[in-house]
C-alpha cells in the first residue's frame, strides 16, 4: 500500500515502548540514509507515555504497552505505530485509523514459537509436569498423583486455523493424535490436504479431548469458549489458551474445572495481565505462563527485524509490506497498482475544486485491468484528493475512508470489465444536493495518467499544473476571446480542449496554464460573453 511519507532529511523520533531484541532492531541502527533518532524506554505508565509522545513519529511496542486513544490523540507527529508480534488488541486500531497513523505489525516471525510453546504446554498438561516438578522441588516424591494421559489417538479440537493453528495441527499430528478444527475460511479440500477433518465450533468442542484456541481476540471471538461449549464438551476435557485471554471465558473456565467437567487447562494468556493474582491460578489442575508464547530468541529477533524493516521502508518509499489497518497488496502487485494511486488521487482532487457543495456520495467505477486488483487502497486515494482541500494534511489513505464516512458521504465502488476503448479506466462522479461531477482517468501505455472525461464531454488532459476548466456557450469566438483575455493577463496557455453536446449548446474549454490564476483573473474570464463558468483547478 501507499501512503504520506516524511522526507529522508526529517529526523523521525522512533520511540521503543516494550522490551525488543537488540538484534532485532539492528536494522533500525545501522540505517544511515534516515536520520532515525531511536528512543527505548520501557515499563512507562500511561501518563508517561502521554507526556514523552508529542515529537514520537514511529511508536515500537510489543503486547504490555496498551497504545490508547489518549496516548495517540497525544502523538501530535505520530505516523506509525509498529507491533512487534501478531496480535494487535493492545493497540486502539479505529483511533489510529482516525488519526490517520498507520499500524504494522509482523505476523510470521513468531508462528513457530507460539506452535511450538502449545504443544510444550499440551504435554505438560497431559502429564503434570509443572505440578510434578514443584512437588519435587519442595523434596515430595510422589508418582501416584501424576498419572497422567497420552496424546496418541486423542483428539485435538483446533479453534482457529491460521498460522499458529495451522503448525500445532502439523505438531499434533506428529503425536499421533486426530486433528478436527473449525475456522471460517477453512476449507474442506485445505482439510483434507492436511489429513485433518473440519467442523463447526460445535462440533469441534463436542468431538475433542483437547482444546485449543488461535483466532485472535476480536468482538465475535470474546468468550468464544463459554458455559454453553463447556456444556456439550467430553468430560475430563483439557483446555489450553496460547492465544489471547478472553477467548475463553475465565468464569466459565473456573466453574468448569471445579465442577470437574474440565480436567485440566494450560494458559499463556489472560484477560488482565500481569496476571499474578489470578483465581484460575489456586486451581492445581491449572498450568500456566506469562505469556510466553513469542519469548524465544528467535522469535523476538524475527518480529523485530520485521517491524524494523518495515518503519524503514515506510519513510523511504511509503509502503509497508504488514499494514494492519489497511488492505495490504502483495508485493508482486504493488509496482502494477502504484501508478493508479496517483490517478485516483488526482480524480478526486479533480472533483473537489470543480464541486461548490458538500458531497454527499460518491460512485467510483473500476474499469478493464485496474478492476482486476483489490481496489479499495485506490479508493482511499481517490477520498484523500477529493478531502485535501478541507482536510489538507489531515487526511492520509489511512483515514480517508473514515473521514468520508463520519461527514456523511456515501461510497460506493462498481467493477466493470468494459472499460470503452481504454485498458483500463476510473470514473468517478460525485453528487451534492444541487450538483452530479464527474471524472474520468486512464492509464496510457507508457504515456502516463490522462483524464480522458469531464462531466459527458470526451479530454485528454494531461493531470497535472494548473488548469482552466470554463464552461460556454458553443458560438463561435468563444475561445478566441478567452485566448486573447488571459494573454491580457500575461497567462500562457500551454494546451487547449474543447468539447460540446451539440452544435450551439453547452461546451467545455480545458486549458493547461504556467502558472495559478488569481479570483481577479478568473473573474475577468467569466465575464466574457458566451461564457458560463471558469474554475481553476491545481493537480
Ligand atoms: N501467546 C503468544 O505469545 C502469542 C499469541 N498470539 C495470538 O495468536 C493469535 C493467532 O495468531 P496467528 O495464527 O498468527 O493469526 P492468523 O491471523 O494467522 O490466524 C487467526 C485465525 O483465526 C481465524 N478466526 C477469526 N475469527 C474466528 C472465529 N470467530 N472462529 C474461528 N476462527 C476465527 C481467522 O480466520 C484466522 O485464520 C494472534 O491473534 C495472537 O493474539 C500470537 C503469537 C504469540
Ligand atoms: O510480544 C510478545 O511476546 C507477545 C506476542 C504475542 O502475543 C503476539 O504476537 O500476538
Amino acid at each position: 500500500m501507499v501512503t504520506k511519507t516524511a522526507t529522508a532529511t526529517n529526523l523521525i523520533n522512533v520511540f521503543i515502548a516494550d522490551p525488543l531484541s537488540e538484534d532485532g532492531i539492528f536494522p533500525l541502527r545501522q540505517e544511515t540514509e534516515l536520520n532515525l533518532n531511536v528512543v527505548i524506554e520501557t515499563g512507562l505508565t500511561a501518563e508517561q507515555l502521554i507526556e514523552k509522545i508529542e515529537d514520537v513519529h514511529v511508536l515500537l511496542v510489543r503486547s504490555q504497552t496498551k497504545v490508547t486513544r489518549e496516548i495517540i490523540a497525544a502523538a501530535k507527529n505520530l505516523k506509525l505505530i509498529g507491533r512487534a508480534g501478531v496480535g494487535v488488541d493492545n493497540i486502539d486500531l479505529t483511533a489510529a485509523t482516525e488519526h490517520g497513523v498507520i499500524v504494522v505489525n509482523a505476523p510470521d516471525g513468531n508462528t513457530n514459537s507460539a506452535a511450538e510453546h502449545t504443544i510444550a504446554m499440551m504435554t505438560s498438561l497431559a502429564r503434570h509436569i509443572p505440578q510434578a516438578y514443584n512437588a519435587l522441588k519442595n523434596g515430595v516424591w510422589d508418582r501416584k498423583s501424576y498419572v497422567g494421559v497420552e496424546l496418541k489417538n486423542k483428539t485435538l479440537g483446533v479453534v482457529g486455523f491460521g498460522r499458529i493453528g495451522t503448525e500445532v495441527a502439523y505438531r499434533a499430528k506428529g503425536q499421533r493424535m486426530n486433528v478436527i478444527a473449525y475456522d471460517p475460511f477453512l476449507t474442506e479440500d485445505r482439510a483434507k490436504e492436511l489429513g485433518i477433518t473440519k467442523g463447526t465450533v460445535d462440533e469441534v468442542v463436542q468431538a475433542a479431548d483437547f482444546i485449543t484456541v488461535h483466532t485472535p481476540l476480536l468482538p465475535e471471538t470474546r468468550n468464544l469458549i463459554n458455559k454453553d461449549k463447556f456444556a456439550i464438551m467430553k468430560d475430563d476435557v483439557r483446555i489450553i489458551n496460547c492465544a489471547r485471554g478472553g477467548i475463553i471465558d475465565e468464569n466459565d473456565l473456573y466453574d468448569a474445572i471445579v465442577e470437574g467437567k474440565v480436567a485440566g487447562a494450560a494458559l499463556d494468556v489472560f484477560v488482565e495481565e500481569p496476571a499474578t493474582n489470578h483465581k484460575l491460578l489456586t486451581l492445581p489442575q491449572v498450568i500456566a505462563t506469562p505469556h510466553l508464547g513469542a519469548s524465544t530468541i528467535e522469535a523476538q529477533e524475527s518480529v523485530a527485524v520485521d517491524v524494523s524493516n518495515d518503519i524503514i521502508k515506510f519513510f523511504k518509499t511509503g509502503t509497508v509490506t504488514n499494514p494492519v489497518n489497511m488492505p495490504s497488496i502483495p508485493k508482486e502487485l504493488l509496482a502494477q497498482v502504484e501508478p493508479f494511486f496517483e490517478l485516483a488521487e488526482k480524480l478526486g482532487k479533480f472533483l473537489s475544486q470543480v464541486t461548490t457543495e458538500p458531497i454527499k456520495e460518491i460512485n467510483i467505477s473500476y474499469a478493464g485491468e485496474v478492476a482486476n486488483y483489490d481496489v479499495r487502497p485506490l479508493t482511499s486515494n481517490n477520498l484523500k484528493g477529493l478531502l485535501q482541500k478541507n482536510h489538507g494534511e489531515h487526511v492520509n489513505d489511512v483515514n480517508a475512508r473514515y473521514l468520508s464516512e463520519r461527514i456523511g458521504i456515501k461510497i460506493n465502488e462498481h467493477k466493470t470489465t468494459t472499460a470503452k476503448g481504454f485498458t483500463n479506466l476510473i470514473t468517478v462522479e460525485v453528487k451534492t444536493e444541487n450538483e452530479v461531477h464527474t471524472v474520468a482517468g486512464t492509464l496510457l501505455n507508457g504515456l502516463g495518467a490522462r483524464i480522458v472525461k469531464v462531466e459527458n464531454y470526451v479530454v485528454d488532459v494531461i493531470p497535472q499544473g494548473h488548469l482552466l476548466y470554463i464552461k460556454n456557450i458553443d458560438k463561435p469566438g468563444a475561445i478566441g476571446r478567452v485566448a486573447t483575455k488571459l494573454a491580457e493577463k500575461d497567462i500562457n496557455i500551454a494546451t487547449m480542449q474543447v468539447g460540446r453536446d451539440q452544435v450551439g449548446g453547452t461546451a467545455i474549454m480545458m486549458l493547461t496554464i504556467d502558472n495559478g490564476v488569481t479570483e481577479e483573473d478568473l473573474n475577468y474570464v467569466a465575464q466574457l460573453e458566451n461564457i458560463d463558468e471558469v474554475k481553476a483547478i491545481t493537480l
